[in-house]
């Protein structure tokens, strides 16, 4: 099975058409006031009929409150809930039952230990994606260009299906499923030319770098 890519914050028509004409299996729209990559619901709404059926929309979130989270869903025509904040298992639960979506719970990891945290969504989502942990002090919880150590996954008795995550680009993509033995990959800054500024030749780059993986 060919690594699949899920290209994330994306904001505009010319960019999103580049993940879909190169391959990418998902496309993110990030709602979330504080990063650059942040779409209003009517924004997410007009690119969401530019995604052909066969390519999965993807909402990322953070502690959504429940209003703007349907109403995000609804707009995207979402199949695919991210959750980048403290979303408890029996939340992330109740988001799978209420809205019929996809669920899929970021673990943001520096050490071996931080992976444990994947066990409790067992059940509860359909996803882990292994994220790097930002500091104590950013004001994002994902989408800086951070990466960990893909080591610490290497053995790891996975308790679901997942994801990697955090500071990707063309040039890492190969190493990172080679350590790591990831099949599907997120990324968003790597695929930038500036914060929230994505490239079509950097996401034709990526998807390539994987393409023969
Ligand atoms: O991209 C953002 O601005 C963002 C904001 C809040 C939570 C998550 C966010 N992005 C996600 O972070 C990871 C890693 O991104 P990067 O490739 O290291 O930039 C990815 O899942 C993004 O979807």
């Amino acid at each position: 099975m060919p690594v699949r890519a899920k290209i994330c914050g994306l904001s505009t028509g010319p960019t999103l058409a580049a993940a879909v004409r190169h391959g990418a299996s998902h496309v993110g729209f990030v709602f979330f006031a504080r990063s650059p990559r942040n779409v209003a619901p009517d924004q997410a709404a007009a690119l969401a009929v530019q995604v052909p059926d066969g390519v999965a929309r993807v909402g990322v979130f953070v502690d959504p409150e429940e209003g703007f989270l349907a109403s995000a869903i609804a707009a995207g025509q979402l199949g695919v809930v991210q959750l980048h904040g403290e979303e408890t298992p029996e939340r992330a639960a109740a988001i799978r039952a209420r809205y019929g979506v996809e669920v899929w719970k970021a673990v943001p990891v520096k050490r071996r230990v931080d992976l444990a945290a994947a066990s409790a969504y067992a059940g509860a989502v359909d996803r882990i994606l292994y994220d790097a942990k930002t500091p104590a002090a950013a004001d994002l919880p994902g989408g800086m260009g951070l990466r960990f150590d893909w080591r610490l996954l290497e053995g790891f008795a996975h308790p679901l299906p997942w994801a990697l995550s955090g500071g990707l680009d063309a040039a890492n993509a190969a190493e990172a499923v080679g350590i790591s033995g990831a099949r599907l990959l997120d990324v968003s800054s790597g695929v930038e030319s500036a914060p929230g500024v994505k490239d079509v030749d950097k996401i034709a780059g990526f998807l390539q770098s994987i393409a023969q993986l």
